[in-house]
């Protein structure tokens, strides 16, 4: 079999940050508010630091105004979630990106439910979670919103296929899952307890590799033909997916880096405009 096609999310989200940045200033224009994104970052993990400053550099790009807020290591969830609220109740501010993860001390999911869901730009709260899972208004976690973007911009229809989502996690295997049953797929969630993960994969018409394990999923496990989602993120920029091995074998195929990453920024910032039209009463 031929070498699979690559799904080039760099080119995919360079289109659609061009489009926010138009959207962007069109909605400066008619009411003089530029969209702000707030960023909250605890602690200095150099990933997130990185991942934090790409965004706020991208909001740049897309005619966004971005303010920080960098809390250290040690802050309390109270606190947390007193700094998510106050956010949530600022006119100034249109969405609210919480990096993850906040640290193991921290309740994580208490201080998502603090970001009021009509800024919840990075759709991790509860009631983003549900709505995206019925198909609602509202807005989507970024990797998987972004993921289903490059599907349909390779003509993938995720309808009658069988999915298999590697990894469960509330902002990427769980709603990346929902987000293809809202399109039809067929879908199997593996995770850590699964008992033959190879046989799971080798089923799959779509792999969507979200665990933080690399190169977990191997060409031999794809079947011929399948389409290989790579969302894992692990350091040195290396995916869950082994890319050599999985691209003698899959139809599509995202690389890492320049797949995945690159469109959960871009849908973060769309959805930053829309938010801001929808708060702006011009949606
Ligand atoms: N609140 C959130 N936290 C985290 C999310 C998220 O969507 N919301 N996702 C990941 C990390 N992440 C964004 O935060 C992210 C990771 C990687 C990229 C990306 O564009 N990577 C590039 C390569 C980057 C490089 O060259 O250093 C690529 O894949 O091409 C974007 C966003 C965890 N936390």
């Amino acid at each position: 079999m031929s070498q699979a096609r690559l799904m080039d999310g760099t080119a995919l989200a360079r289109r659609v940050v061009e489009d926010t940045a138009r959207r962007a200033a069109r909605l400066t224009d008619r009411t003089g508010v530029t969209p702000c994104l707030a960023t909250v970052l605890v602690g200095e993990d150099p990933a997130s630091v990185t991942y934090v400053r790409m965004k706020q550099n991208r909001c740049r790009t897309a005619n966004i105004a971005s303010r920080h807020v960098a809390l250290p290591a040690a802050t309390a969830t109270e606190d947390l979630v007193g700094t998510l609220a106050a956010l949530s109740a600022d006119p100034g501010v249109h969405g609210i990106l919480l990096q993850h993860p906040v640290g193991d001390h921290v309740d994580e999911r208490a201080a998502f439910e603090a970001i009021a869901p009509e800024k919840d730009v990075d759709g991790v709260t509860f009631a983003s979670f549900a709505a995206m899972s019925f198909g609602l208004p509202g807005f989507v976690s970024c990797t998987p919103g972004g993921i289903m973007r490059l599907l349909d911009a390779y003509g993938v229809d995720p309808a009658g296929k069988r999915a298999v989502v590697v990894g469960r996690s509330a902002i990427l295997g769980k709603p990346a899952g929902m987000l293809l049953l809202a399109r039809d797929a067929t879908v199997t969630y593996c995770h850590s307890r699964t008992e033959d993960l190879s046989a799971a994969v080798r089923e799959a018409d779509i792999v969507v590799a979200a665990v933080g394990r690399p190169r977990l999923i191997r060409g031999q496990d794809v079947k011929p033909g399948a389409v290989v989602v790579d969302a894992g993120y692990n350091a040195g920029n290396v995916g869950d997916v082994d890319f050599d091995s999985a691209v003698e074998r899959a139809s599509l195929i995202t690389p890492v880096p320049g797949g995945v990453g690159p469109m959960t920024i871009a849908t973060l910032l769309e959805q930053t405009v829309e938010a801001a039209e929808r708060q702006l009463g011009v949606a």
